[in-house]
């Protein structure tokens, strides 16, 4: 599948990045986790962000790729882990069509799955996120963007 299906955008910044990891945080305050299981590489910021906010100190990793930019691929799962998730804390950047996810759960069905953003394809799939983004909207992270100068709109409109 290709980038054909994303006709938006919604940008990321750090800032609201960390805002929406504490605020998903604050929904999970009463609960007590063995650990994070993060899966690689979106997930791993977020669990980072995670385990100080609930004071985790054991993390794992899921490590799994399916996109090529926007490009969907095959998945290449490069490493499991050796529990069915019981008491761990699953998470993951965001769910979008959900194949990933579903093959994670595979994997781990007994852990708390829980992603910062969820598209409606791969939602039911997770057991909470914080905000739902529409199907054909690319989520754009900062670790993938950097800051750059913007002209002024006068000097735009004289070209
Ligand atoms: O619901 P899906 O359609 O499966 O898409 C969601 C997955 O895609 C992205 O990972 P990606 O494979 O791009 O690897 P990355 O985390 O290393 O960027 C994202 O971090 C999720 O893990
Ligand atoms: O919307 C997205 N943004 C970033 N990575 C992704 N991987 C699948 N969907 C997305
Ligand atoms: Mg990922």
């Amino acid at each position: 599948m290709s980038s054909d299906r994303y006709h938006q955008h919604f940008t990321v910044s750090w800032d609201q990045l960390h805002r929406d990891v504490r605020a998903l945080c604050h929904q999970m305050i009463e609960r007590d986790f063995k650990g994070i299981v993060a899966i690689t590489r979106g997930g791993l910021i977020p669990a980072a962000l995670i385990a100080r906010e609930l004071d985790i100190r054991l993390i794992d990793t899921v490590c799994i790729k399916s996109y090529d930019h926007m490009d969907q691929g095959g998945l290449d799962i490069m490493k499991g882990v050796e529990h069915d998730g019981d008491g761990w804390l699953l998470v993951d950047d965001l769910v979008d069509t959900g194949k990933t996810a579903r093959a994670v759960r595979k994997m781990l069905p007994k852990a708390h799955f829980v992603t910062i953003y969820a598209k409606p394809d791969g939602r039911p799939l997770v057991d909470q996120y914080l905000t739902e983004v529409a199907q054909q909207c690319w989520i754009q992270f900062p670790w993938d963007m950097g800051v750059a100068y913007v002209e002024p709109l006068v000097d735009q409109l004289k070209r």
